[in-house]
């Protein structure tokens, strides 16, 4: 392991890891749930068959360290924080967004949990949110179509109820943002702040929620969020998916996460990342894979032309493809 990827393990995951509050990722064999903290060592989960380490011209990115199989599941990963879009709040889990059947047992705001580990996990960030009101932070996203700055707000009701540190993001690459950007972002802001200082959440709990701190992560999070579809098995009928894709976004939610933020993007991608039933991400093999070869996954649809997705990536991610398929031109 190189001495760039080596510390990269130590200072991020090495401590992620071993949280009780966040389990970021786990090896193929392991279900990504939470290891109890009665579990002994010999029993917690190998570390998956990846390193990251800096690529020659895409800054960093994740390595096999040995082959891998088409079709295994190279690791699973759990959001640093997620939340489900606004056309999905009613009918997916508020802290998973594993689709809900009923609504028994639902917030007065109109969204549920799956279950009562999804509720208790959901302190760390719906203890402080549920003391304020939100209605005019959501009409900005819902009229503004914005779905970016929910994860803000659930970020920073985290940093308050000490679930997670201010800087929790700031590893992940940040997009470059104009000044015209910026401004764009000021009323997300203010919402935001004024809506946990009229719920009476004192200065000494939101000091770190600067306009620059929020610019900043909305800066991170534009770049690293995913976009979450969970695979079609899971909806109940065709019916409900078709009508899922027509009525509002296909996606239940967005979220970010830490070691799948290291994938680069490729248009003839080795590995995918999906999602199955919640917010836990599986990233798998599209192809077999020798150790040394970096994987990459997809960020956009793929079967569009040279020109689409250069525009995409580089207005969406502010990147210049230099995968071998666009080098080819294809
Ligand atoms: C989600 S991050 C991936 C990890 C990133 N390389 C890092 O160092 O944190 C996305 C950024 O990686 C770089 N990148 C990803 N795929 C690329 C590609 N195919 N060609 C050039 N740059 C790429 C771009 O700077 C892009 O904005």
């Amino acid at each position: 392991m190189s001495p760039v990827a080596s510390t990269l393990w130590r200072s991020r995951f090495g401590t992620l890891y071993t949280s009780n509050a966040f389990v970021l990722f786990s090896s193929a064999a392991d279900t990504a749930t939470p290891p109890s903290k009665n579990e002994s060592l010999s029993s917690a989960p190998s570390p998956p068959p990846i390193r990251v380490a800096v690529t020659e011209s895409a800054g960093r990115g994740v390595f096999a360290t040995r082959r891998i199989g088409a079709g295994d599941t190279i690791h699973t990963a759990k959001p640093i924080v997620s939340h489900p879009s606004l056309s999905s709040i009613k009918s997916v889990c508020y802290f998973c967004l594993k689709k809900v059947k009923t609504v028994a047992g639902a917030q007065p705001q109109g969204f549920s949990f799956c279950c009562e580990n999804c509720k208790e996990s959901s302190k760390v960030f719906y203890d402080v949110e549920k003391k304020a009101d939100w209605l005019a932070f959501d009409d900005y996203c819902r009229t503004q179509g914005l779905k970016y700055p929910l994860l803000v707000k659930r970020l920073a009701c985290m940093v308050i109820s000490g679930a997670a540190p201010a800087g929790i993001l700031d590893i992940l690459q940040p997009a470059s943002i104009t000044q015209d950007m910026i401004l764009k972002m000021e009323e997300g802001f203010h919402l935001l702040r004024n809506g946990l200082v009229r719920a009476n959440i004192g200065d000494e709990h939101t000091s770190f929620l600067t306009k620059q701190w929020y610019t900043d992560v909305l800066a991170r999070i534009r770049i690293n969020a995913f976009r979450i579809e969970l695979a079609a098995g899971v909806y109940e009928d065709l019916l409900s998916l078709a009508s899922a894709s027509i009525e509002a976004e296909a996606a239940v939610g967005n979220a970010i996460y830490m070691l799948p933020s290291f994938y680069n993007h490729d248009c003839d991608p080795n590995t995918h990342i999906v999602w199955i039933e919640n917010a836990d991400a599986k990233l798998k093999a599209l192809r077999d894979i020798d150790e040394g070869e970096e994987l990459r996954i997809c960020y956009i649809d793929v079967s569009m032309s040279y020109d689409a997705r250069q525009s995409i990536l580089s207005q969406g991610f502010g990147f210049k493809c230099n995968c071998l398929r666009c080098l080819s031109g294809d």
